[in-house]
């Protein structure tokens, strides 16, 4: 039987009057490759971001690992420790070298001696093709190879769950490739996932499942050969029609 990791109930969030996530339900297995798609606007970036405890929901259950995380009492800092986001802007600290970025969480928050970090940071840099980077600072690397770092980065605290919010939106279109290398990478090595993105032909081969928003709904879910060939909904369909 498939392990549950993420369970979303009723999940409600708005931004004053402007109703953002509605009645969302999603289950999340160990495994999933969740991929989100929808138009600019849908909900995709909050739902993550919810998710990962950055915004409050107005209403709803999510459940991690069986705990239900959106009671008040939880630390996000610890939810935050299992559950790692990457994001479209790389967010590094410009000031520390790539090896001590990937170092940082693991050894301040995470209790993690600072031999071993370095070593797992230094063994993800180079199955990623980063080994020569280890010393140098964000900005003498490229946006792809920035991108890299942030995912390793993410990695390097060994999460259960990584989340990952449009991160090749930014890139010029020659560095997409080499990111969406490492998510593949990670999901065929059994990496649970969630990630927003506009790249259908990536979510059309990776995914195990992906999901529809529309205006704050999961309008419809399935596997990418069924959402991709037969949407069932007319509003996916048109939407498909614009973006393939
Ligand atoms: N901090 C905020 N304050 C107010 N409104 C917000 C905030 N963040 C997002 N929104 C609104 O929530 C809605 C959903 O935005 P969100 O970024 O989640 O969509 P998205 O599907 O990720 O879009 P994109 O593909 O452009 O990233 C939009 O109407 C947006 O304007």
């Amino acid at each position: 039987m498939t392990e549950v990791l993420l369970q979303v109930e009723n999940l409600r969030k708005s931004y004053g009057d402007n109703v953002v996530l509605d009645d969302i339900d999603l289950t999340v297995a160990k495994h999933d490759v969740i991929c989100l798609i929808g138009s600019s606007g849908s909900g995709k970036s909050t739902l993550l971001r919810c998710l990962n405890l950055l915004e409050q929901v107005d209403d709803g259950v999510i459940s991690f690992g069986g705990r239900e995380i959106t009671d008040p009492r939880i630390d996000p800092r610890a939810v935050r420790r299992e559950i790692g986001m990457v994001f479209q802007a790389y967010n590094l600290f410009p000031h520390l070298s790539v090896l001590a970025n990937c170092t940082l969480a693991p050894v301040r928050a995470g209790g993690v001696g600072r031999r071993d970090a370095e070593d797992r940071a230094r063994t993800l840099l180079a199955r990623f093709g980063l080994a020569d980077k280890a010393s140098v600072h964000p900005d003498q690397l490229s946006g792809g190879q920035q991108q890299r770092v942030a995912l390793v980065r993410a990695l390097c605290t060994e999460p259960k769950l990584l989340l990952l919010d449009e991160i090749t939106a930014a890139l010029d279109p020659e560095l997409v490739g080499e990111v969406l290398e490492i998510v593949r990478a990670e999901a065929e090595a059994g990496m649970t996932m969630i990630l927003a993105t506009h790249e259908m032909a990536f979510a059309r081969d990776v995914a195990t499942s992906v999901c529809f928003l529309h205006q704050g709904r999961i309008l419809e879910q399935g596997p990418p050969a069924q959402i991709f060939t037969a949407p069932r909904e007319e509003r996916t369909r048109a939407f498909l029609q614009r973006v393939l």
